[in-house]
Parts: structure tokens; C-alpha cells; sequence
């Protein structure tokens, strides 16, 4: 298992914690990060029997330096304790909080992780964590819930829930969210964490995975979590930058390069004015180009 706080998240792949054989192969999907779930994709009957097979998994399946995370049942369970105990003693990247309210549900799940990895003999403070948005108490809760803890990674929408707590459902389009999504974008960003999206629970529309996850990447999410493989290269390809825009961050860098050597920390090109946020940007799309494959190790572009 690996942990970088600030790698690319465009994909968070769910895995119900009861599927043996899911579990085994999830990580040959490309995932960015999986999530082994013991929510609400496992049946009340199977909590146990789910939490030791995800245990068993992460002592035994390969998942090279894909970042691992799982699911534990709410704080208003009997089973996330026990879901805790056995993921921070399992090593586990990151604890994904559903069903997150208010802020005092991360500290609080936060003393319990910091007490178990001291049991266990995990260095203190390196399980992270995260909180999935589903009611609308927590997404006017949100700024809070996102400065809540230094172990928090990201924000994550979870809109199946949450139309539910509105009164609604969920329509194409999405008008609906609108207000959460740019709640939840601003309060990962004043944090200075993830942001993901929703699922997107039609895995067989891909013309309707494509329009939301063109919607969410123009707000400045990371990402999306998904719940079927075949969604995967699908969010992938609308987070891969153009040709063009490869061109121009290459050009950016390379100016702001020379502005440097000047001594300048801004630049103009083709009569545009480079400065660190333009920059920033530029190195934003060489992450993703050399994560979409079409640079190589210098940055140059190769295409696909
Ligand atoms: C509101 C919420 O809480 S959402 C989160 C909880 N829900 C989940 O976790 C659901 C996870 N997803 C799934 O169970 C399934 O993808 C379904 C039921 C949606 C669709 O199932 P299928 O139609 O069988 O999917 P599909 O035919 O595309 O599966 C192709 C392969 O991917 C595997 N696969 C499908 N979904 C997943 C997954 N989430 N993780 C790992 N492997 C998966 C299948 O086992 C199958 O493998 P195989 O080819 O070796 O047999
Ligand atoms: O996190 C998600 O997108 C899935 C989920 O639990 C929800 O939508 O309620
Ligand atoms: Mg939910």
C-alpha cells in the first residue's frame, strides 16, 4: 500500500466487501484508488463475514501502489468500531466515513483510528481519512467537516443518499446537486483536498457517464467514484488533456523557465501573460498527460 496525499484520484472504484472474487481482481482495472465497501453494498447478515474477507484481501492480493481505501459502516452502527480495528491493523491507506454530518464525526472516528494504530503498533497518523457528503445537513456542515482533521484526504459526494434526505431523486443533468457540488469543490479546495463526484449508477449509458464527468472536471473535481470497471477508461479519457493543451503547458513551463533565469516571475506569450497560476495550472496537465500515457518520461507528447 501507498500513500501520497496529493496523487491523482480520478477514479475511486467501489468493491462490495462480500465478493471474494471482486476483491481479487480488482486492482487490474486501473482504478486510481480502490474502495473495498462494507457499507451499504453488504447485507446486514454478511458485516463480519465481509470485513474479514477485506482484511484476508489486504494481507494476501497484490495491489501494487494503488491507493487502498474502504468503506466502514456509519457511526450510528454496531459494526464501525470493529470495521476500524481491522482495517488500521490491515494497514489500510484510507477510512472513508459515510453518511458524515458534522465535524465532530471526524474527530471522533479520527481518536479511534489514533487509539488502534497504537495497538497495533501503525505509526500515529498514518491512516487517512475521508467523509462522503449524504444529507443536507452535511453539505451545510462541509467547510468544517473538510478542516476537521490533517488525516483528511477528501470530500466525496454520495448523491444516491443525499436526493434521497432532499425529497427528490436524481435527474439527468443533475440540477438537483448543483448546490452540493459547489459546496463540496470549495471546501475540498479551502482545505487543500480532494474532491470527488458521485457514482454514476447507469454503468450502460456512457454518453451519460461522459456529459456528468465533463460537468464535474469543468468544477475542479479529481474525480469520480465508480462502481463498474467499464467506467474507468471512460472517466479517464475526459480527464486526459488534448494535444493542444499538452503543447501549451510544455510552452508555459518552458516560459516561465526562462523568466526565471531573467529573474522575472512573469512572462508573456503569444501575448498572454504567464505568472504561478497559470503555471500551475500547466503542471496540473502534465500530471495528467503522463497519467493518460501520451507524454513520455521527459514530457514529450506521443499521443495514444
Ligand atoms: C449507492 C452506493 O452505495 S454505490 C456503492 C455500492 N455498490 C457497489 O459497490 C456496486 C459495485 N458494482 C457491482 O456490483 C457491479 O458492477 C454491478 C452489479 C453494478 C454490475 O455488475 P455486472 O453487470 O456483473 O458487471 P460487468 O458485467 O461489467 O462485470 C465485468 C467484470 O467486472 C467485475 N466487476 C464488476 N463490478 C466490479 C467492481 N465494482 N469491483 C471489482 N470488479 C467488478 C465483474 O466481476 C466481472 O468480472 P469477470 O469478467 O471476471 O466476471
Ligand atoms: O458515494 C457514492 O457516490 C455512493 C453512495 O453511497 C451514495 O450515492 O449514497
Ligand atoms: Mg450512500
Amino acid at each position: 500500500m501507498t500513500f501520497k496525499k496529493d496523487r491523482l484520484r480520478r477514479t475511486m472504484m467501489f468493491v462490495p466487501g462480500n465478493n471474494a472474487g471482486m476483491l481479487k481482481d480488482a486492482g487490474i482495472y486501473g482504478a486510481d484508488s480502490i474502495m473495498f465497501d462494507l457499507e451499504d453494498a453488504v447485507s446486514l447478515a454478511e458485516k463480519d463475514s465481509a470485513r474479514i474477507l477485506v482484511y484476508e484481501a489486504l494481507q494476501t492480493v497484490d495491489y501494487g501502489d494503488t491507493e487502498l481505501v474502504v468503506r466502514i459502516n456509519g457511526l450510528d452502527t454496531d459494526f464501525f468500531q470493529a470495521d476500524i480495528q481491522a482495517m488500521v491493523k490491515a494497514g489500510i491507506d484510507v477510512i472513508r466515513i459515510p453518511k458524515v454530518e458534522n465535524a465532530d464525526m471526524i474527530r471522533e472516528t479520527e481518536n479511534l483510528v489514533a487509539a488502534a494504530e497504537e495497538k497495533f503498533g501503525i505509526p500515529v497518523g498514518t491512516t487517512h481519512l475521508m467523509a462522503a457528503i449524504e444529507s443536507a445537513e452535511g453539505v451545510l456542515n462541509v467547510k468544517e467537516i473538510a478542516k476537521a482533521s490533517d488525516r483528511m484526504i477528501g470530500i466525496a459526494l454520495s448523491a444516491e443518499d443525499y436526493t434521497t434526505d432532499l425529497q427528490t431523486h436524481r435527474y439527468p443533468g443533475g440540477k438537483e446537486l448543483e448546490f452540493a457540488r459547489n459546496m463540496i469543490i470549495n471546501a475540498a479546495r479551502a482545505a487543500k483536498i480532494s474532491a470527488f463526484d458521485t457514482v454514476y449508477t447507469n454503468v450502460d449509458n456512457v454518453d451519460g457517464l461522459i456529459e456528468e464527468t465533463e460537468f464535474i472536471h469543468q468544477l475542479g473535481y479529481d474525480g469520480k467514484s465508480v462502481i463498474n470497471p467499464r467506467q474507468i477508461p471512460v472517466i479517464n479519457k475526459v480527464f486526459e488533456p488534448s494535444e493542444a493543451e499538452v503543447k501549451n503547458a510544455q510552452n508555459v513551463i518552458a516560459a516561465i523557465e526562462r523568466a526565471h533565469q531573467a529573474g522575472s516571475g512573469v512572462i508573456a506569450m503569444n501575448g498572454q501573460m504567464v505568472d504561478r497560476p497559470v503555471v500551475m495550472r500547466a503542471e496540473r496537465v502534465m500530471k495528467l498527460a503522463k497519467a493518460s500515457g501520451i507524454v513520455d518520461k521527459e514530457g514529450h507528447y506521443i499521443g495514444e
